[in-house]
């Protein structure tokens, strides 16, 4: 079994897709991380992440940088954004990606294109949103509790921004899939957004 789940930045993907990898015993893959490793292999050799042959050239990243807690930050989830609107970029990573969705047993995948690009037939597709103030709010005492002395106002104008780069580039935007269920956080807790996921999961899979 294949589950996507996509949705804009802080909207409780991940938390939801680990949640659901859990319950379901399957395998999961962090896609936003690739493409912060990339911005962060930018960073590091002191390239320019908005031209697409820098970009390129960090693709080639160290496995033990995605463990590195480096791409938590939000810097790095802004350059992510500008490094993943290059075509190329997104190819490199794109095999990747579809190995680990197609894997024998099946994964669950969370990101911005899962459910319409690296998955287009998965089993069951979630669409995760809440409102910038509320997903700004998670993130901001996520990355404080994490040493960050980064503003509220700092967050909420990257994750606007960050929005907008992601749904309106011409690659692979994030946008729902026209089989997605759409599930909004905003007013639900971590726990209830999980039994709700499962709920949505379980009636994909009757259907
Ligand atoms: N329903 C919820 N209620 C309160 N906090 C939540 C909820 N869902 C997630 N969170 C918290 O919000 C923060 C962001 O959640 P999460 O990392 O799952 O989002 P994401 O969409 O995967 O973000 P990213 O942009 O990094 O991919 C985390 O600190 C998480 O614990
Ligand atoms: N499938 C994906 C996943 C992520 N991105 C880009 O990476 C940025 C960081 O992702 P997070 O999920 O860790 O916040 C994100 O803003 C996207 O630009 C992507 O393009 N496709």
């Amino acid at each position: 079994m294949i589950i996507a789940v996509d949705g804009p930045a802080a909207s409780g993907k991940g938390t939801i897709a680990r949640a659901l990898a859990q319950h379901y015993g399957l395998p999961h893959l962090d896609t936003g991380l690739l493409y912060r490793a990339v911005a962060a292999n930018v960073a590091r050799l002191e390239l320019d992440g908005a031209i697409e042959a820098d970009a390129v050239a960090a693709c080639d990243f160290d496995e033990a940088l995605l463990d590195d807690p480096i791409l938590r930050s939000d810097a790095i989830g802004s350059l992510a954004s500008v490094v993943s609107a290059h075509p190329l970029v997104r190819a490199a990573l794109f095999h990747r990606q579809k190995r680990f969705a197609y894997q024998p047993g099946g994964a669950v995948l969370d990101g911005r294109d899962i459910g319409t690009v690296i998955a287009p037939d998965a089993d069951a597709k979630l669409f995760i949103r809440a409102t910038p103030n509320i997903r700004a709010k998670r993130r901001h005492a996520e990355l404080r509790a994490h040493g960050s002395t980064i503003s509220l106002d700092k967050v909420l104008a990257d994750i606007r921004a960050r929005d907008l780069r992601d749904s309106t580039r011409s690659n692979a935007p994030l946008v729902p899939a026209n089989d997605a269920a759409l599930l909004d956080t905003s007013f639900l807790s971590i726990e209830a957004s999980v039994q709700r996921a499962i709920a949505i999961v379980e009636a994909r899979l009757q259907a």
